[in-house]
Parts: structure tokens; C-alpha cells; sequence
């Protein structure tokens, strides 16, 4: 049976089950169910906290997880991303009392306060910056008015929070991350394939569209440049044999752009579809 980590709380949680139950397993209805069996798809999901995912990966208890990267490469353990999943997008930054920073250079022989040191000490390391690094566990931006820390480096979304306690980003981002699957190096455990593939499904189904339209003969070629779908358009003959009707898997995010310009060539009855489901 398969053994998935699953986040049980914070930012990374409901869309994750929410992406489970789309590819057809069966999650927990209460949020204080700790495992869940799904025997018809010879799986089994435990929900823990996502810092604490990526250890049980890495030693090998469970086969496979969700959790974010910068949580993962935070806890350095021995594991792989083995897909990304689009959802708990975020950026990890340096961030300061506002006009007091405007470089990482600056923080040398400084305090950094931060939940995630393992990745602030080795991106500190690669770079030959020597500055305190100050472990907290959250409300990371009250640190420096109160007096334990210089600077932070945390996870910034929106700025609203960093914003409120009077500071502002600086340097380069640190790392961008979202929501991964990560598992052990060289290992394929049994249903991990199918898993991968249902989630790939969920994936492709939320970033894509169908799109539909009838074009006269001689512009097809013009309009399937502009889509040219996954491997190649489904062009099909109409009763007026001078149209035909292509149809097109087209990226949710341009689906107006590529109408527009469908219909200035000369395509008519463009019509665009929701994907349910999907295998790639
Ligand atoms: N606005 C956000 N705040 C915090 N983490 C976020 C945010 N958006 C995405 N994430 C991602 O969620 C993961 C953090 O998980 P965590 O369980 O700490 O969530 P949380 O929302 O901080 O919950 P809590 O602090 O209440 O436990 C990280 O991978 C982080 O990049
Ligand atoms: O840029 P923003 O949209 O304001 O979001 C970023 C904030 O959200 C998270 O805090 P969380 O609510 O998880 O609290 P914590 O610091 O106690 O973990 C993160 O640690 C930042 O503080
Ligand atoms: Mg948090």
C-alpha cells in the first residue's frame, strides 16, 4: 500500500486534499482524522504537519509527501521534488526596517531571525555572508522591534504583514516556492506511477481549456499555429466542405488573447470548455 504525507494544517492543507479528492481518493472529512485508508486505490494518507513531511520522506517511513519546497529544502533531508503542483505559491525574502538595508552584503556579522534556518544558513554559506542566525518559530516580523533580531528572512505573499510591522523586502528573492511531491531518489514504490499521473491529470485539467472554432480551409494552418495544442490539433471536415473544425487543448491564462486573434483570421463559433479530468 502506498503511504502519502499529507499537510493536516496551515496554508498548504485544504488545497492539497482538495487535489487529492480531485484525482479520485478518498481524504478525510474531519480535520482531526490523523490516517486515512483508501483500500480501493491501495493507499494510505497520514496528515502531519508539512515541516515535519519532509523527515518522514527523507528517513523512508512514507514513501511520498506534499509539502512546500521551502519547507523541504529547509529540513535537508534525503529526498527528491518529484512533481510540482501549482498551488501555495510564495516567495522567501529578506526583509528589513524600512531604509536600513538594501542589500544582503549589509547583513554581515548582523541578527537574522527566521523559522526556516537550514535554508537561511546554506544560502548564507553559498554566498560567504556571516551574520547570527536567530531560530524562531513564527510572527517572525515582531523580532527586530523586539531587539532580538536586526533583519528576517521569511515567507512573504502578499507584504501586508511585513508592511503592518514596519519593514520592507530587500536583496534578491531567496527562493521561490509553491507546493511539490517529493520522495525518495530511485525509488518507485508500488501505485507512486498512478499517483503521479492522476495528479499530472488534475494538474493539466486546471491549466488548460478546450477551445472549439470553424475556419475556412486555406486559414488552417495560421490558426493552428496559434493553437497548437499539447501534440497537434484535431482539424475535422464540415458539411461545407470550404470550413473545417479544429479543436485545441489552449492555456487557461490566454484563452481571450488567442479568441482575439482567432477571430481577426477569420475563425467563427469559437467556443471554449472546462477539462473535467484528464490523462496526459
Ligand atoms: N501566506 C502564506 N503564509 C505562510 N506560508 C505560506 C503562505 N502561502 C504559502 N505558504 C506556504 O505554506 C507553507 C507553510 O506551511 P505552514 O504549515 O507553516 O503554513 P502556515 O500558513 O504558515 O500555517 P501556521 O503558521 O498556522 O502553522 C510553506 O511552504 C509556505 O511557502
Ligand atoms: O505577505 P503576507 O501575505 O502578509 O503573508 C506572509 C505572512 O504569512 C505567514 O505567517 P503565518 O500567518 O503563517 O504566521 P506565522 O508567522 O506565525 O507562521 C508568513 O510567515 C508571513 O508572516
Ligand atoms: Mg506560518
Amino acid at each position: 500500500m502506498l503511504r502519502v504525507a499529507v499537510p493536516n494544517k496551515g496554508s498548504l492543507s485544504e488545497a492539497a486534499s482538495g487535489m487529492l479528492s480531485e484525482a479520485g481518493y478518498r481524504q478525510r472529512r474531519d480535520s482531526r482524522e490523523l490516517v486515512m485508508v483508501d483500500p480501493d486505490n491501495d493507499i494510505e494518507f497520514f496528515y502531519l504537519r508539512p515541516r515535519d513531511i519532509a523527515v518522514y520522506v527523507g528517513t523512508g517511513t512514507l514513501d511520498v509527501g506534499i509539502t512546500g519546497r521551502d519547507l523541504f529544502l529547509d529540513a535537508q533531508v534525503e529526498a527528491e521534488e518529484l512533481l510540482t503542483l501549482g498551488f501555495g505559491g510564495s516567495t522567501f525574502r529578506f526583509a528589513g526596517p524600512v531604509g536600513e538595508f538594501t542589500d544582503v552584503t549589509q547583513l554581515h556579522g548582523r541578527r537574522l531571525a527566521t523559522s526556516y534556518d537550514g535554508l537561511l544558513r546554506s544560502y548564507l554559506a553559498d554566498r560567504g555572508v556571516e551574520a547570527k542566525v536567530v531560530r524562531l518559530d513564527g510572527a517572525v516580523e515582531s523580532s527586530v522591534r523586539l531587539g532580538v533580531a536586526d533583519a528576517i528572512a521569511d515567507v512573504v505573499e502578499t507584504g501586508n504583514t511585513l508592511k503592518a510591522a514596519g519593514m520592507e523586502i530587500f536583496g534578491e528573492p531567496i527562493l521561490k516556492s509553491e507546493a511539490v511531491l517529493i520522495g525518495r531518489p530511485g525509488e518507485a514504490a508500488a501505485g507512486l506511477d498512478v499517483l503521479i499521473r492522476r495528479l499530472r491529470g488534475v494538474i493539466v485539467a486546471r491549466e488548460y481549456v478546450m477551445m472549439d472554432y470553424d475556419v475556412r480551409k486555406e486559414l488552417v494552418e495560421e490558426a493552428a499555429a496559434l493553437t497548437p495544442g499539447l501534440e497537434s490539433p484535431t482539424v475535422s471536415p464540415l458539411r461545407d466542405t470550404d470550413w473545417v473544425a479544429v479543436r485545441s487543448m489552449v492555456k487557461r491564462n490566454q484563452t481571450n488573447r488567442i479568441m482575439d486573434e482567432l477571430y481577426e483570421l477569420g475563425a467563427r463559433a469559437i467556443l471554449v470548455s472546462s477539462i473535467h479530468a484528464c490523462r496526459i
